[in-house]
């Protein structure tokens, strides 16, 4: 197949470009390179299957001439809360325009498209853990609100093309997910708490660290979304995450053992962001039955993994982004 990747130059799209490839097919990549960063992709620049395309997805965009798309993964959009908020217009703008360009693409090329929405569309949720069904409690005007709302207006977009112009849409809801490749400094826990500890600074806890996120391995990720996308028929929106469960307060202690403290790495206490969702946790029922999915990867495996990667990384500082 030909297939485009937006957004295949950051954490999660490089990944899924990789695994593509791996497949055989031809992977067209566009990125604005807004948070993601070329050195993802720099072991494929020889490949003659991959082709990058710089281009903001705010903006329309065609096909080069001749280029037939048969799927699409749109992936693109800044996805840690300090990324996301550093540009609200930006970010908002990036899910109604950058959905609205891709899936006229879609519509143009007769081609199937993914799309990757996040657990932010629950918002704080007030169900737990959170099924598909329930609609969310979301601040539309808050500062996470540019990226909780275009996602969900994205996800609007998705089925109404699908409703009107009969696109092959597929939606994912993905929940917190980490490994190798994340922005060293992109703001977000694991890679947060992995930087600190492997620098030996004070890991930072946001309020009292009692909240809690559920963890997926990047390749489980791009696993269920890959078997999404093939599913044979449209569904509505899927979550794709691991379900376990734990506190940040834990999160912080447990990688602080595994790199082993040295003696700046003491957990503070800072601030709590505003709208901070207290819990979350997918509720992956339909996951299992559509798409026969489930996590493979244990966290102690997925953060063993995570750290080697950092540890190559962090003093280099080479190559991660804008941030
Ligand atoms: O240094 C830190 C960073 C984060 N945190 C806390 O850790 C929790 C997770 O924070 P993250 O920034 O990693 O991610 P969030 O869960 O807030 O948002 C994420 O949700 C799912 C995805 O769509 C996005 O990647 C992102 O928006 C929050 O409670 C946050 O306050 C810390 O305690 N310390």
């Amino acid at each position: 197949m030909i297939i485009l990747v937006t957004g295949g130059a950051g954490f999660l799209g490089s990944h899924m470009v990789d695994y593509l490839i791996n497949q055989g097919h031809e992977v067209h990549v566009l990125d604005n390179l807004q948070t993601g960063a070329l050195v993802n992709l720099e072991h494929l620049n020889e490949n003659k299957l991959f082709k990058f395309h710089q281009h903001d997805i705010i903006e329309p965009w065609k096909a080069p001439e001749g280029v037939k798309f048969d799927q699409i993964y749109h992936m693109a959009c800044a996805a840690s809360p300090p990324a996301y908020q550093a540009v609200p217009i930006h970010t908002l703008l990036t899910s109604v325009y950058g959905c609205n360009n891709m899936l006229t693409l879609a519509k143009e090329h007769n081609a199937r498209i993914l799309f990757t929405s996040t657990s932010e569309v629950y918002g704080d949720p007030d169900v737990h853990p959170q099924k598909e069904s329930y609609w969310g409690n979301v601040n539309c005007t808050g500062i996470r609100s540019c990226y909780d709302e275009g996602k969900r207006a994205g996800e609007t977009l998705f089925f109404d093309y699908n409703r009107v112009h009969k696109v092959e849409v597929r939606v994912a809801r993905i929940f917190n997910t980490y490994g190798p490749r994340m922005n060293l400094l992109d703001g977000r826990i694991i890679s947060n708490f992995i930087y600190q500890a492997l620098s030996g600074i004070p890991l930072t806890v946001f309020g009292d660290g009692s909240q809690t996120r559920s963890f997926c391995y990047v390749s489980d990720l791009i696993e269920g979304l890959v078997r999404l996308q093939n599913n044979t028929e449209t569904m509505g929106p899927v979550n794709v995450g691991n379900p376990e469960e734990h506190t940040v307060l834990e999160m912080a202690e447990r990688i602080r053992n595994v790199i082993g403290a040295k003696d700046g790495n003491k957990i503070v206490f800072e601030g709590l962001p505003s709208d901070d969702p207290k819990k979350r946790k997918p509720d992956t029922t339909l996951a299992k039955k559509y798409l026969d999915w489930e996590p493979q990867v244990s966290l102690e495996e997925g953060l063993r993994r995570t750290i080697e990667d950092f540890e190559k990384r962090v003093g280099q500082l080479k190559g991660v982004g804008n941030l």
